[in-house]
Protein backbone atom coordinates (compact mmCIF):
# COMPACT_ATOMS: atom_id res chain seq x y z
CA UNK A 1 0.00 0.00 0.00
CA UNK A 2 1.01 3.47 -0.38
CA UNK A 3 1.29 6.07 2.00
CA UNK A 4 1.28 9.92 0.68
CA UNK A 5 1.28 13.47 2.82
CA UNK A 6 -1.42 15.72 1.18
CA UNK A 7 -0.80 19.10 2.22
CA UNK A 8 -3.69 21.09 2.22
CA UNK A 9 -3.17 24.77 0.58
CA UNK A 10 -6.05 26.27 2.27
CA UNK A 11 -3.47 27.04 4.89
CA UNK A 12 -0.98 27.99 2.49
CA UNK A 13 0.30 31.96 2.38
CA UNK A 14 -1.91 32.80 -1.06
CA UNK A 15 0.79 35.77 -1.16
CA UNK A 16 3.56 33.01 -2.27
CA UNK A 17 1.38 30.28 -2.95
CA UNK A 18 4.01 28.69 -5.82
CA UNK A 19 7.30 28.86 -3.27
CA UNK A 20 5.06 27.00 -0.66
CA UNK A 21 3.68 24.44 -2.97
CA UNK A 22 7.24 23.88 -3.99
CA UNK A 23 8.64 23.47 -0.81
CA UNK A 24 5.90 20.39 -0.11
CA UNK A 25 7.20 18.98 -3.50
CA UNK A 26 10.58 19.28 -2.07
CA UNK A 27 9.53 17.76 1.25
CA UNK A 28 8.34 14.60 -0.53
CA UNK A 29 4.47 15.39 -0.82
CA UNK A 30 2.70 13.29 -3.72
CA UNK A 31 0.10 14.81 -3.55
CA UNK A 32 -1.77 18.40 -3.54
CA UNK A 33 -5.36 18.85 -1.35
CA UNK A 34 -6.96 21.83 -2.73
CA UNK A 35 -10.35 22.17 -0.01
CA UNK A 36 -12.78 23.84 -2.44
CA UNK A 37 -15.73 25.05 -0.80
CA UNK A 38 -18.96 26.68 -1.77
CA UNK A 39 -20.87 28.53 1.37
CA UNK A 40 -23.84 26.23 0.44
CA UNK A 41 -22.02 22.77 1.45
CA UNK A 42 -20.05 24.24 3.74
CA UNK A 43 -19.94 28.16 5.12
CA UNK A 44 -17.02 29.48 4.39
CA UNK A 45 -16.04 30.05 0.54
CA UNK A 46 -12.18 28.86 -0.64
CA UNK A 47 -11.14 28.92 -4.22
CA UNK A 48 -11.91 26.73 -7.22
CA UNK A 49 -10.93 26.01 -10.72
CA UNK A 50 -8.70 29.16 -12.02
CA UNK A 51 -6.52 28.14 -9.02
CA UNK A 52 -6.27 24.82 -9.16
CA UNK A 53 -5.41 25.54 -13.63
CA UNK A 54 -2.40 28.21 -13.01
CA UNK A 55 -1.78 25.95 -10.14
CA UNK A 56 -1.53 22.58 -12.58
CA UNK A 57 1.29 24.07 -14.53
CA UNK A 58 3.56 24.58 -11.29
CA UNK A 59 3.96 21.30 -10.08
CA UNK A 60 3.54 17.59 -11.11
CA UNK A 61 2.25 16.82 -7.62
CA UNK A 62 -1.13 14.59 -7.89
CA UNK A 63 -4.03 17.24 -7.75
CA UNK A 64 -6.69 15.66 -5.45
CA UNK A 65 -9.94 18.20 -5.34
CA UNK A 66 -11.96 17.81 -2.57
CA UNK A 67 -15.53 19.24 -3.94
CA UNK A 68 -17.22 20.86 -0.32
CA UNK A 69 -19.86 21.74 -2.51
CA UNK A 70 -23.63 20.76 -3.09
CA UNK A 71 -24.63 19.14 -5.83
CA UNK A 72 -20.77 18.50 -7.50
CA UNK A 73 -21.67 16.75 -10.58
CA UNK A 74 -21.95 20.18 -12.14
CA UNK A 75 -18.43 20.73 -11.99
CA UNK A 76 -16.57 17.59 -12.13
CA UNK A 77 -16.04 18.41 -16.09
CA UNK A 78 -13.98 21.77 -15.08
CA UNK A 79 -12.08 20.33 -12.59
CA UNK A 80 -10.87 17.47 -14.83
CA UNK A 81 -9.68 20.40 -17.20
CA UNK A 82 -8.40 22.23 -14.62
CA UNK A 83 -6.03 19.66 -14.34
CA UNK A 84 -7.17 17.42 -11.04
CA UNK A 85 -5.94 13.76 -10.96
CA UNK A 86 -8.28 13.29 -8.17
CA UNK A 87 -11.63 14.40 -7.27
CA UNK A 88 -13.39 13.52 -4.10
CA UNK A 89 -17.54 14.50 -3.36
CA UNK A 90 -19.67 14.21 -0.42
CA UNK A 91 -22.00 11.44 -0.25
CA UNK A 92 -24.32 14.00 2.05
CA UNK A 93 -23.99 16.11 -0.97
CA UNK A 94 -24.81 14.13 -3.98
CA UNK A 95 -28.34 13.83 -5.14
CA UNK A 96 -26.89 10.83 -7.20
CA UNK A 97 -23.99 9.44 -5.47
CA UNK A 98 -23.65 6.47 -7.49
CA UNK A 99 -23.70 8.90 -11.27
CA UNK A 100 -21.36 11.37 -9.54
CA UNK A 101 -18.76 8.48 -8.75
CA UNK A 102 -19.24 7.04 -12.56
CA UNK A 103 -18.98 10.68 -14.26
CA UNK A 104 -15.68 10.97 -12.30
CA UNK A 105 -14.37 7.55 -13.23
CA UNK A 106 -15.76 8.25 -17.05
CA UNK A 107 -13.36 11.22 -17.40
CA UNK A 108 -10.18 8.53 -16.80
CA UNK A 109 -9.46 9.84 -13.39
CA UNK A 110 -9.51 8.40 -9.65
CA UNK A 111 -12.44 9.22 -7.56
CA UNK A 112 -12.92 9.54 -3.87
CA UNK A 113 -15.66 9.53 -1.67
CA UNK A 114 -16.12 11.55 2.06
CA UNK A 115 -18.53 11.41 4.95
CA UNK A 116 -18.71 13.62 7.27
CA UNK A 117 -18.18 12.88 11.04
CA UNK A 118 -21.86 11.85 11.23
CA UNK A 119 -22.42 9.93 8.70
CA UNK A 120 -22.54 6.15 9.13
CA UNK A 121 -19.63 4.85 7.62
CA UNK A 122 -21.82 1.64 6.55
CA UNK A 123 -23.63 4.09 4.27
CA UNK A 124 -20.42 3.46 1.60
CA UNK A 125 -20.45 0.46 1.81
CA UNK A 126 -22.89 0.26 -1.77
CA UNK A 127 -20.39 2.55 -3.29
CA UNK A 128 -17.03 0.92 -2.57
CA UNK A 129 -17.00 -0.75 -6.59
CA UNK A 130 -16.95 2.65 -7.98
CA UNK A 131 -14.18 4.43 -5.95
CA UNK A 132 -10.32 4.73 -5.76
CA UNK A 133 -10.48 6.11 -2.42
CA UNK A 134 -12.29 6.92 0.50
CA UNK A 135 -12.11 10.42 2.90
CA UNK A 136 -12.79 10.05 6.37
CA UNK A 137 -13.58 13.94 7.94
CA UNK A 138 -12.12 13.93 11.12
CA UNK A 139 -13.47 17.36 11.90
CA UNK A 140 -16.59 19.18 10.55
CA UNK A 141 -15.79 20.06 6.60
CA UNK A 142 -15.21 24.05 6.62
CA UNK A 143 -12.16 25.42 8.45
CA UNK A 144 -8.61 24.58 8.77
CA UNK A 145 -6.96 24.20 12.04
CA UNK A 146 -10.00 22.41 13.76
CA UNK A 147 -9.20 19.58 16.26
CA UNK A 148 -8.97 16.01 15.35
CA UNK A 149 -12.18 14.21 16.65
CA UNK A 150 -10.90 10.68 18.55
CA UNK A 151 -14.01 8.39 17.28
CA UNK A 152 -12.68 9.12 13.86
CA UNK A 153 -9.96 6.10 14.67
CA UNK A 154 -12.82 3.91 14.95
CA UNK A 155 -14.41 4.93 11.69
CA UNK A 156 -11.13 4.30 10.19
CA UNK A 157 -11.20 1.08 11.46
CA UNK A 158 -14.55 0.26 10.15
CA UNK A 159 -13.63 1.33 7.11
CA UNK A 160 -10.90 -0.63 6.25
CA UNK A 161 -12.69 -3.59 7.29
CA UNK A 162 -15.49 -2.94 4.83
CA UNK A 163 -12.23 -2.44 2.48
CA UNK A 164 -10.94 -5.58 3.47
CA UNK A 165 -14.02 -7.31 3.10
CA UNK A 166 -15.11 -5.98 -0.39
CA UNK A 167 -11.69 -7.77 -1.57
CA UNK A 168 -10.86 -3.98 -3.69
CA UNK A 169 -8.02 -1.92 -3.62
CA UNK A 170 -9.20 1.40 -2.19
CA UNK A 171 -7.08 4.19 -0.34
CA UNK A 172 -8.24 5.71 3.15
CA UNK A 173 -7.87 9.39 3.51
CA UNK A 174 -7.86 10.76 6.51
CA UNK A 175 -8.92 15.03 6.62
CA UNK A 176 -8.94 17.56 9.82
CA UNK A 177 -6.53 18.09 12.90
CA UNK A 178 -3.70 15.33 11.53
CA UNK A 179 -0.31 16.39 12.92
CA UNK A 180 3.07 14.75 13.58
CA UNK A 181 2.15 14.16 17.11
CA UNK A 182 -1.52 11.89 15.83
CA UNK A 183 -0.15 10.50 12.40
CA UNK A 184 0.98 6.86 13.68
CA UNK A 185 -2.43 6.14 15.17
CA UNK A 186 -4.35 7.03 11.90
CA UNK A 187 -1.99 5.11 10.23
CA UNK A 188 -2.47 2.42 12.79
CA UNK A 189 -6.03 2.42 12.63
CA UNK A 190 -5.77 2.05 8.41
CA UNK A 191 -5.70 5.18 6.71
CA UNK A 192 -2.62 5.55 4.02
CA UNK A 193 -3.07 9.10 2.36
CA UNK A 194 -2.75 11.90 5.19
CA UNK A 195 -4.31 15.20 4.26
CA UNK A 196 -2.48 18.17 6.69
CA UNK A 197 -2.62 21.97 6.87
CA UNK A 198 -1.50 24.06 9.80
CA UNK A 199 0.91 21.06 10.56
CA UNK A 200 2.81 21.59 7.25
CA UNK A 201 2.35 25.49 6.24
CA UNK A 202 4.24 27.92 8.24
CA UNK A 203 7.85 27.93 9.17
CA UNK A 204 9.73 24.95 7.58
CA UNK A 205 7.56 23.65 5.15
CA UNK A 206 9.96 21.29 3.85
CA UNK A 207 10.92 19.85 7.03
CA UNK A 208 7.79 19.54 8.24
CA UNK A 209 6.42 17.48 4.89
CA UNK A 210 9.89 15.31 5.02
CA UNK A 211 8.79 14.71 8.93
CA UNK A 212 5.67 12.76 7.88
CA UNK A 213 7.42 11.18 4.84
CA UNK A 214 10.14 9.66 7.71
CA UNK A 215 7.11 8.50 9.61
CA UNK A 216 5.60 6.50 6.21
CA UNK A 217 9.35 4.49 5.95
CA UNK A 218 7.67 2.35 9.25
CA UNK A 219 4.88 1.49 6.95
CA UNK A 220 6.13 0.98 3.96
O1 LIG B 1 -10.85 21.70 4.66
C1 LIG B 1 -10.46 21.17 5.60
C2 LIG B 1 -11.49 20.73 6.52
O2 LIG B 1 -12.70 21.03 5.90
C3 LIG B 1 -8.96 21.03 5.76
O3 LIG B 1 -8.46 20.21 4.71
C4 LIG B 1 -8.45 20.42 6.97
O4 LIG B 1 -9.09 20.85 8.06
C5 LIG B 1 -6.95 20.58 7.02
O5 LIG B 1 -6.59 21.52 7.88
P1 LIG B 1 -5.87 21.18 9.25
O6 LIG B 1 -4.83 20.14 8.92
O7 LIG B 1 -5.29 22.48 9.67
O8 LIG B 1 -6.90 20.63 10.17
Amino acid sequence: MKYVIAPSILSADFTQLGKDIKETEEGGAAYLHFDVMDGMFVPNISFGIPVMKSIRKATHQVMDAHLMVQDPIRYVKAFKEAGADLITVHLEACPDVRKTLTEIKDLGIMAGLSICPETPVEEIREYLEYVDMILIMSVHPGAGGQKFMEESLDRIRETRKMIEESGKEIDIQVDGGVKLENARKILDAGANILVAGSAVFGDNIVENTRKFVEIFRDYE
